[in-house]
C-alpha cells in the first residue's frame, strides 16, 4: 500500500498540494481524474519518489520497485522492439527469463512478430503498447501510468484500454492511472479518485466492484459512475470558469 499522509508540494510559486492524503490500495488499479494543472502528475512523482514532499509523508515506496509510464513513449529509437524490454530486464532478471518476458508481453499485445523491428517503424499506438508492454514487462512493486492514451484516437484509445484490462486481468499488479479520460476511469479502475482544482483535494472516491473483463460502459452501474464523475468535475470546473 502507498499511504500519502498529509502531503503539501510547492513547485516554483505554485501551491500544488496541501495537507493531501490517500492510500492506494495493493493489487487495484486505482484512477485518479482531475482538472488540468490539479496537481495529478506531482502525485505521480511524489508515489514514483522523483519529486520529494515540502511537508507530510509518503510510505509503502521504500524500496519499492517502480514502473512508470509516460504520456510519451520513450522508447530507446536505436534498439529493436524486443531490446527495448530486454533494457529495462537486464541485471532484474535471468538472461533465460528475460526472452520468456519479452515473448509473453510482446505476444499480449500483438507486437511479437514486430519484436526485431526498430521503433521508426512503428505507428503511434504500437509505441505506446510497447512502452506500456515495457512497464507490464518489469518486475515492480508498483506501476504508475501518467495519461498514456493521450493523443491517440479513441478506437485506439479504447483497444489499448482492452489491452491493458486484460494484462492486468493476467497479472494483477498495484496500479496508478492519471487519466483525462472518464471512459478509461470506467473501463479500468476499481477506484476512481476525483480531483478538485489546485490545491488537490478528494472531491469523490469511486469504487466500482465490476469485474474489468465484464465492464461495458453502457451497462449500469457504468453509466450512473459515468454521470456521478462527470457532475463532480462540472462543478468544480465552473468554480474555477464560472463564465464558461
Ligand atoms: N517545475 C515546476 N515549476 C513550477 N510549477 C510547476 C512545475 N511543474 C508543474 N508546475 C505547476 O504545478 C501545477 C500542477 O502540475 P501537474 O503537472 O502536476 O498537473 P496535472 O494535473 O498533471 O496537469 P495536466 O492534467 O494538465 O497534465 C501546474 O499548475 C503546473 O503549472
Amino acid at each position: 500500500m502507498i499511504k500519502l499522509d498529509r502531503v503539501g508540494k510547492t513547485l516554483g510559486r505554485t501551491r500544488v498540494l496541501s495537507d493531501f492524503s490517500l492510500c492506494v490500495e495493493k493489487g487495484k488499479i486505482t484512477c485518479i481524474i482531475g482538472p488540468s494543472g490539479c496537481g495529478k502528475t506531482t502525485l505521480l512523482q511524489l508515489m514514483a519518489g522523483l519529486e520529494q514532499p515540502d511537508t507530510g509523508r509518503i510510505t509503502g515506496t521504500e524500496e519499492a520497485r517502480v514502473s512508470y509510464v509516460f504520456q510519451e513513449p520513450r522508447l530507446l529509437l536505436w534498439k529493436t522492439v524486443a531490446q527495448n524490454i530486454a533494457f529495462v530486464l537486464q541485471d532484474v532478471v535471468t538472461p533465460a527469463r528475460r526472452q520468456e518476458l519479452i515473448k509473453e508481453y510482446l505476444s499480449m499485445v500483438g507486437l511479437y512478430e514486430y519484436r526485431d523491428s526498430y521503433p521508426k517503424a512503428l505507428s503511434g499506438g504500437m509505441k505506446q503498447r510497447l512502452a506500456l508492454c515495457r512497464a507490464f514487462a518489469y518486475p515492480h512493486d508498483f506501476l504508475l501510468m501518467d495519461e498514456p492514451f493521450k493523443s491517440l484516437d479513441t478506437p485506439l484509445r479504447l483497444g489499448l484500454v482492452r489491452q491493458v484490462a486484460r494484462i492486468w486481468q493476467a497479472n494483477p499488479q498495484t496500479v496508478v492511472l492519471v487519466t483525462h479520460d472518464i471512459m478509461d476511469a470506467l473501463l479500468l479502475g476499481h477506484r476512481v479518485i476525483v480531483l478538485s482544482a489546485r490545491p488537490a483535494a478528494i472531491l469523490d472516491d469511486i469504487r466500482i466492484d465490476v469485474p474489468l473483463a465484464q465492464r461495458n460502459v453502457v451497462q449500469e452501474p457504468l453509466p450512473g459512475y459515468h454521470a456521478r464523475m462527470l457532475a463532480v468535475l462540472e462543478a468544480e470546473n465552473k468554480k474555477s470558469f464560472p463564465n464558461l
